[in-house]
């Protein structure tokens, strides 16, 4: 699988991301400045999470402007997988590749440690690994996570199964209490209409090595191996 991660400046989960990549693929990824116009020839675009262009305005606005987005939204509509991880999931957002926009966290603080998801569907090419209502841990570490779309936006989501994890407790059951942020639905991550699209606020790549304490998040890499590795 031939990857790519685009690094804006303040990003800082590159690192992490490149690793996982690497243990789930054989292969590291290049690294796209954003300044660049254009994409390697690459089966995966990966944005990853940090503090793009320091949250300013807000998390992920400026970022979503930048030269080398334009390549990354052609690539996306062309049907190339492209995966957001927090910052990345606000830049997806903000693009509009993805629907719905992270709002401050309800209770205005920001959030850091691990979480339980439930994988919502596994018919995808980011979750074929996982099973069906299987419950991962991750870490979070978020000021800007509580997800919000319209009703009408969020009924769509919803019929086409295009909620691919939710907030939850340890046993699955999706609780207020198991939400780390107010989002609407417990939501955590959603795909697009194509499904070549998913952005998450938790963090898989942080969760792929025994060292780590978990390797849960390694799910999301292998299922995308599985679906984009070419002979
Ligand atoms: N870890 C991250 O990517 C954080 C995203 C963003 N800076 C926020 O605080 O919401």
């Amino acid at each position: 699988m031939k990857s790519a991660i685009v690094l804006f400046p303040g990003i800082n989960r590159e690192r992490d991301m490149a690793r996982a990549l690497e243990i789930a693929g054989g292969r590291k990824p290049a690294i796209v400045w954003h300044k660049e116009t254009e994409l390697p020839d690459v089966d995966l675009v990966v944005i990853p999470g940090g503090f793009s262009y320091g949250d300013y305005l807000r998390c992920g606005a400026i970022a979503a402007r930048s030269p080398i987005m334009r390549d990354v939204i052609a690539r996306a509509e062309a049907g190339v997988t492209v995966l957001g991880v927090c910052n990345g999931f606000q830049v997806l957002t903000e693009t509009g590749l993805l629907p719905g926009a992270l709002m401050r966290n309800a209770d205005l603080k920001f959030v850091c440690r691990d979480v339980h998801l439930r994988v919502e569907t596994t018919g995808t090419r980011f979750t074929s690994a996982y099973e069906q209502g299987q419950v991962i841990r991750v870490p979070v570490a978020h000021g800007d996570g509580n997800y919000f779309a319209d009703a009408e936006t969020l009924k769509r989501l919803e019929d086409d199964g295009r909620v691919v994890f939710r907030y939850c407790d340890a046993d699955g059951a999706v609780t207020g209490e198991a939400n780390p942020n107010g989002s609407i639905g417990n939501i955590a991550g959603v795909r697009n209409d194509r499904g070549n699209v998913l952005g998450l606020m938790p963090h898989p790549e942080d969760h792929v090595e025994a060292v780590q304490g978990s390797t849960d998040g390694l799910g999301i890499f292998r299922s995308m191996v599985a679906a984009l590795e070419t002979a």
